[in-house]
């Protein structure tokens, strides 16, 4: 879980009395009830490897293994906890299933692991899940606390107040279920947010569709995210770019994939979520405002330009999306919409 804006606390010391780091996220679950809830949740099997991020003193990390699990991977920043953790377990007959490797789980490679348990720092939580997702082979679930809010968006729906382009795009990659609302003093030192419980199911397979492509349309989308379809995609801006998609596709000669049937999200396409975390993560939901114009036919100096504008316009009408605001399209209709700008030719990749 996050810790950003907590002070430390005179009272919130490791063993050997050194200070927890706000920096580092460090809020421990000292409730037992809510860890064992955690784990029931989790539903774990004796086969399982399960990935531990953060495991901090250990808490969770004993209750994991205690489940009877195959063994748990703990990955942990903080070279004190480590040495906690080691102290805490060393010569007890759980530490033959435990392996702590130190260092930064953003900047690791993962091990393979069935499924994620995780109380992690919430500052990670957006380039964690988006790494989780891109990992491969495709684990079975992942339980993770996370901010309140932040887990809100990762389940919003169409037309949820907190709905963004987060809550598409992990939406499209998995299904994602609130689990338990988790109040501050479930925690040492509290942070100054609650937190949620939340369960994250990769789809298999992934849907048919290329993760470029897919998050290009909804980024314009969610730009501007209770404006009409119909008026983002007059503004000129996004008329140059998407023309200029169409002409390179059209001189290159290619034939999309979507147009032959094969667009489908590759594995180096998921990769890309990693790296498109940082924009994602402090998402507010807030539209942007510049002074783009809508771009009128009088503007319209070519010919070719005023067909163009048309030939989206068409698209938008023939899917009645025209009148439709981002903020209200659920994953079924992004999918449709995208298409429909893909089978006329119109990337946005
Ligand atoms: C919220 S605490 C959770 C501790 C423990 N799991 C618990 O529930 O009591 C988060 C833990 O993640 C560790 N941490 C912070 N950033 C990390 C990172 N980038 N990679 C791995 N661990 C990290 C912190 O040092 C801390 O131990």
């Amino acid at each position: 879980m996050a810790g950003g804006k907590i002070k430390r606390s005179s009272g919130a010391r490791l063993q050997g009395g050194i200070p927890f780091e706000k920096s580092k996220g460090q809020h421990i679950l000292k409730n037992p009830a809510l860890v064992d809830s955690i784990v029931d949740k989790a539903g774990l099997k004796p086969t399982d490897t399960v990935l531990e991020i953060g495991p901090g003193t250990g808490n969770l990390t004993k209750r994991l293994l205690e489940a009877g699990v195959k063994s748990v991977v703990a990955i942990e920043l903080d070279p004190r906890m480590v040495l906690e953790l080691n102290r805490r377990f060393q010569g007890t007959p759980l530490s033959s299933r435990l392996k702590v490797i130190q260092g930064d789980v953003l900047k690791c490679d993962l091990p393979y692991f069935d499924i994620c348990v995780a109380n992690i720092p919430y500052q990670i939580s957006s380039p964690l899940t988006f790494k989780l997702l891109s990992h491969r082979p495709i684990f079975r679930c992942a339980v993770i606390m996370f901010q309140h809010e932040f887990a809100m968006r990762l389940v919003a729906k169409a037309g949820d107040s907190l709905y963004c382009r987060l809550s598409v795009n992990v939406q499209l990659l998995s299904r994602v279920s609130h689990l338990i609302k988790v109040g501050r003093n479930n925690f040492r030192p509290p942070p100054k947010v609650d937190s949620s419980v939340v369960r994250i199911e990769p789809r298999k397979p992934l849907p048919p569709v290329s993760f470029k492509e897919w998050d290009g349309l909804v980024r314009l989308c969610f730009n501007r995210k209770n404006k009409t379809l119909g008026s983002i995609f007059k503004q000129k801006k996004v008329l140059a770019l998407l023309e200029k998609n169409y002409k390179t596709m059209q001189s290159l000669q290619l034939t999309s994939d979507a147009e032959t049937g094969n667009e489908k999200m590759s594995v180096d396409d998921v990769a890309l979520l990693a790296h498109m975390v940082d924009e994602l993560n402090m998402e507010t939901g807030e539209e942007k405002d510049d002074d783009e114009m809508e771009m009128d036919d009088a503007d319209m100096v070519e010919e070719g330009r005023a067909f163009f504008k048309e030939k989206i316009m068409g698209i938008l009408q023939q899917g009645d999306f025209a009148e439709k605001r981002a903020s209200k399209l659920s994953q079924v209709d992004f999918l449709y919409l995208l298409s429909l700008f893909n089978n006329a030719g119109i990337h946005f990749s």
